[in-house]
């Protein structure tokens, strides 16, 4: 059992709030507020006590908490869990400008948690990585839940977005998740920087009257991170997941001057943080009353922000609040009220644990079972002989038990492998996209068609600066791709790549190649997506990154698409290779 750590910060007077007075103190880990204009007795003002307060009102002040601090305080309890195997999660609360943005995600000059994160997941990586076993796995994912519709920030492609946004479903054990949502394979810093570059730049921002870059969605930062090693010969894999939440601000229609679009944001955005309200107060209830044992029902469905945060608040999460409010008497009403609410989380009791492979899992319990087999079998010998036929059963499952271990290892760990291989070549990257898996790759590349059906999994063949030679084993020089089948020529031909332009070069005589179906006897510059043939039976497609991304730009842009092979062309290749095809039987 973890109750959920709160954190309140203050930020400093904004241009805004250039007249106001600074209501706010802060002492040790209290928050105190004061009510500048009905002072009662003393100075009439409300105490509240957190897991810390932070101060960062005035750089100059010996009391300022920096953005450093912070993620000493919680960004480093984030990493411990998720080094232990625990889910976490962080969630910046707050009025609209109060400093959620900044906290979490920060500044190029002044970087906050979610970056800071990144950056000491990966420096603890490598310091791991040269001194245990262990190996790493690390994917991201981002998206933004805006008027409702969850929509992914790191593929804005207008063919996946569907109307309404992506679907959140429920798994029976792993919980909540959104449907084809893409997850990005990353190892190092450098990688989430792009990232989250990419989708900070796609998210929803609008000028508001109180701030002029207001996050108009919540969005959700996701690290799924995987740690596996072999631990006395018994594979160890744990997953975690650390969701880094940027609310959008808890906000009334007069403070924001809102009409239009931006109050039906705010609505939007205000019955999602009314369901949260409802389910920290649900829950808060449900701790106090864990005496009575009481059921309280919790609204999670309610909204797409509290069904997705289900494991964080009340469940297998580690997880941390931050209240942002601004110093300002102008904003007395918002400030209380986030004290309020964030006086209220400190009651949420969370259940995390571990959470290992499900295949792991089955292997630790088989070794368990084993080793109770073992020692009946010890005992056997030596107190209470049993039957034979009893000794028989026991051995015969001792021995399915090894047998189905050894299996499962050998599975467990050629798949580990399998991903940690590809994932070496630092050119290609792997990311989950629905169901499937897409294998992007940043060089121009040719893709394997094999027509032997038995023939399984992808081939790809890089084609770097210079020239990559084809041919088969029967070439004088060693060939880059050596290819066999039918009509394929000792030097059949060659690529090159001169300054990201790549060329079909054929040797000519009897060694065919067609590009689109045509068949290419001169230097031919080959475009995206065009389908290569080499002698009878090798077929490739043609991908060129760059070029690939710079139409889907312009096709965005509206702009006529220079693309040469459009779908008509693609028939007419493949009518074209089935004629070849007739006049050159194998
Ligand atoms: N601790 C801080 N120190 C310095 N400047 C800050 C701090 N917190 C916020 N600011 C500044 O205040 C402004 C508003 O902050 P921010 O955009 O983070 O607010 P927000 O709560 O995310 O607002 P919204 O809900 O409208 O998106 C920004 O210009 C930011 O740089």
């Amino acid at each position: 059992m973890a109750s959920v750590r709160v954190a309140v910060r203050v930020r400093p007077l904004n241009k805004r709030e250039k007249k106001s007075k600074v209501i706010v103190r802060m002492k040790d880990n209290t928050t105190s507020l004061v009510q500048a204009k009905v002072p009662v007795q003393g100075d009439g003002a409300k105490t509240f006590a957190y897991d810390f307060s932070y101060d960062s009102t005035d750089r100059k002040s010996p009391d300022f908490v920096s953005q450093k601090k912070i993620f000493q305080d919680l960004g480093v309890d984030v990493l411990h869990a998720a080094f232990q195997g625990f889910n976490a999660c962080v969630f910046a609360y707050g009025q609209t400008s109060s400093g959620k943005s900044y906290t979490m995600m920060g500044e190029a000059a002044d970087k906050g948690l979610i970056p800071r994160i990144c950056e000491g997941l990966f420096c603890e990586i490598s310091a791991r990585n040269e001194g245990d076993s262990m190996s790493f796995h690390t994917e991201v994912s981002y998206l933004e839940i805006y008027n409702e519709h969850v929509l992914d920030l790191l593929n804005k492609r207008p063919s996946s977005a569907p109307k309404g946004g992506l679907r959140v479903r429920e798994h029976p054990v792993d919980g909540p998740y959104v449907e084809n949502l893409s997850r990005h394979v990353v190892q190092g810093y450098g990688d989430v920087g792009e990232l989250m570059a990419t989708g900070n730049a796609n998210r929803t921002t609008a000028s508001t009257g109180m701030n002029d870059a207001s996050s108009r969605s919540h969005a959700i930062f996701t690290i799924h991170f995987t740690q596996a090693r072999f631990d006395s010969e018994l594979p160890c894999e744990m997953l975690s997941k650390i969701h880094l939440v940027d609310l959008a601000g808890s906000e009334r229609a007069d403070a924001t001057r809102a009409t239009g679009t931006r109050l039906k944001e705010g609505a939007n955005i205000n019955k999602s943080l009314v369901t949260l309200g409802s389910v920290i107060s649900a829950l808060a209830d449900m701790s106090d009353k864990q005496a009575t044992k009481k059921q309280t029902f919790i609204p999670y469905r309610d909204s797409v922000l509290t069904w997705l945060l289900k494991d964080s608040l009340g469940g297998n999460s580690k997880t941390i609040m931050i209240a942002t409010i601004s110093p300002a008497d102008v904003n007395y009403g918002e400030t209380l009220s986030t004290l309020r609410y964030a006086s209220r989380a400190k009651s949420i009791v969370n259940s995390p644990t571990v959470n290992e492979d499900a295949s792991v899992k089955v292997i630790r319990e088989l070794q368990e079972e084993i080793a109770r087999l073992r020692g009946l079998l010890d005992q056997a010998s030596q107190e209470v002989p049993l039957t034979s036929s009893s000794t028989l059963v026991v051995e015969e499952r001792l021995q399915q038990s090894e047998t189905k271990v050894l299996e499962l290892t050998k599975e467990w760990t050629n798949k580990w492998w399998e991903t940690e291989n590809i994932l070496k070549e630092e050119i290609l990257a792997l990311r989950k996209e629905g169901s499937g898996v897409v294998l992007d790759s940043q060089l121009p590349h040719l893709i394997g068609i094999d027509k032997d059906l038995l023939s399984t999994g992808v081939i790809i063949y890089h084609l770097k600066e210079g020239r990559t030679l084809v041919g088969s084993d029967e070439a004088s020089d060693p060939q880059d791709i050596a290819l066999l089948g039918p009509g394929q020529r000792g030097e059949h031909c060659v690529f090159e790549n001169r300054s990201g332009a790549v060329s079909l070069i054929p040797h000519g005589g009897d060694a065919p190649c067609l590009v689109n179906g045509v068949e290419v006897t001169r230097p031919c510059q080959l475009n995206q997506g065009a389908v290569i043939q080499l002698g009878q039976a090798t077929i490739f497609r043609f991908n060129h990154p760059t070029e690939a991304a710079q139409l889907r730009q312009e096709r965005q842009n509206g702009q006529p698409s220079s693309l040469s092979l459009s779908m008509t062309d693609l028939s007419k290749s493949n009518q074209n290779l089935a004629k070849w095809m007739l006049l050159h039987p194998r």
